[in-house]
């Protein structure tokens, strides 16, 4: 068994980390963190975990304590996992992070995109992209993780069998994603609220959301050079799930697509390619570590239409941080992960 903190254990992704890691059969959760509900019982908060961490209670993010576990997920707004990680990797403890505070790899990019200075720029380097489906060997060697946004690894995974085969035009890609309100945080928030967000859909970041340069940065990897992406999330009245629908302008006859995205993720254990023709829904990833996709070419015209779904909890955020976890630490990859999905 080896020992894990979670920094952050209040918030939707740190709570899911706990929901995961109670069927983990390497990890024992050693230390939680919350400044605010210091003292409390993790299952007075959270009554699902009843049971499952009967005495484990949120404690105040103390480095020394943190720095005694073998890993140390921070479900953490941007920012504190910055101050942090430098500290814990020092004594030899892995960190994985969910915030986007090493997604990007210039930072100044991100100085502009977060609104502030980054605070560990001489981590970056070693700081590793947290997507298996891109980066699994170099994830079984880091100390560091940056996770994925959720967006970002509904819009990826769904684009990179095009990008690296070198079929779409890469100047001209379109990703229109709808979330559910989960992916705002527990913070209170006027947007979030019943009233505001249920029987309503809108659309927000149209002219720059903080994903687009994430994005842009990973399916550059994917293409071997820069990407030109149009990027408009959505609000949606639902609790979990990421809905991604992605487009692309063909560069001539692309053989068989269905074929090209079933040989692609053969091999991997958490992406679902589905037959052609289908739909993939939300509700059928909730609670599981699963992108489905599907590939569309209307008309068997010039245009490529993929539907991605996630939950952004779970493979678009706690989930494949446990994936991540499990590659690093050698378990296997699908430990804590086995779960289907909740349907209906
Ligand atoms: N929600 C989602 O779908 C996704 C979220 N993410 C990212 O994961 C991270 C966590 O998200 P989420 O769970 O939604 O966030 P929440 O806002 O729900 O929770 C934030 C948690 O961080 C703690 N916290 C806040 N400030 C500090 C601080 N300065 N030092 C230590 N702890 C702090 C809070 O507890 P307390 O203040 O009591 O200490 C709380 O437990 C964010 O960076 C988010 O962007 C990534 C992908 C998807
Ligand atoms: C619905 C909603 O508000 N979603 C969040 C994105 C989710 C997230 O937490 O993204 P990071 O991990 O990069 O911070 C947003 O658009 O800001």
């Amino acid at each position: 068994m080896i020992k894990v903190g979670i920094v952050g254990g209040t918030g939707y992704t740190g709570v899911e980390l706990l929901r995961l890691l109670a069927q983990h059969p390497e990890v024992e959760v050693e230390a939680i963190t919350s400044r605010s509900e210091a003292g409390v019982r993790v299952c007075d908060m959270y009554p699902n975990l009843r049971g499952h961490y009967d005495t484990l209670a949120f404690s105040e993010p103390d480095p020394r304590r943190l720095g005694a576990c073998d890993a140390v997920f921070f479900a953490t707004p941007h920012g504190v996992a910055h101050a942090l990680a430098g500290e814990l990797l020092a004594q030899g403890t892995r960190v994985i992070d969910l915030s986007a505070d090493f997604r990007l790899r210039d930072a100044e990019e991100w100085a502009r995109w977060y609104g502030q200075p980054h605070g560990a720029p001489e981590l970056l380097e070693e700081a590793v992209y947290g997507l298996p489906e891109m980066h699994r060997e170099r994830i079984r060697q880091a100390r560091l993780i940056a996770v994925p946004g959720c967006y970002p690894t509904a819009v990826q995974l769904g684009l990179l069998p095009l990008l690296e085969a070198g079929l779409i035009d890469a100047e001209h890609i379109i990703a229109d994603c709808k979330s559910g309100v989960t992916g705002a945080g527990r913070g209170a928030k006027v947007p979030s609220l019943l009233a505001e967000a249920s029987e309503s859909m809108k659309a927000y970041g149209a002219a720059g959301h903080r994903h687009l340069p994430e994005i842009r940065q990973g399916l550059g990897d994917a293409a071997g050079g820069a990407v030109g992406l149009t990027f408009v999330p959505h609000l949606t009245p639902m609790i979990r799930g990421i809905h991604a629908t992605l487009y692309g302008r063909l560069k001539g006859e692309p053989g068989d697509l269905q074929a090209l995205f079933e040989q692609r993720f053969a091999e991997e254990p958490f992406v679902d390619v589905m037959p052609a023709g289908s739909h993939p829904e939300t509700r059928s990833v909730k609670g599981a570590n699963v992108c489905r996709l599907a590939v569309h070419r209307p008309g068997d015209g010039d245009t490529v239409v993929v539907l991605s779904v996630i939950d952004n909890l779970v493979k678009g955020a706690s989930g494949q941080a446990v994936q991540n976890l499990n590659l690093m630490f050698g378990f296997a990859e699908n430990a804590g992960l086995a779960v289907p999905a909740l349907m209906p």
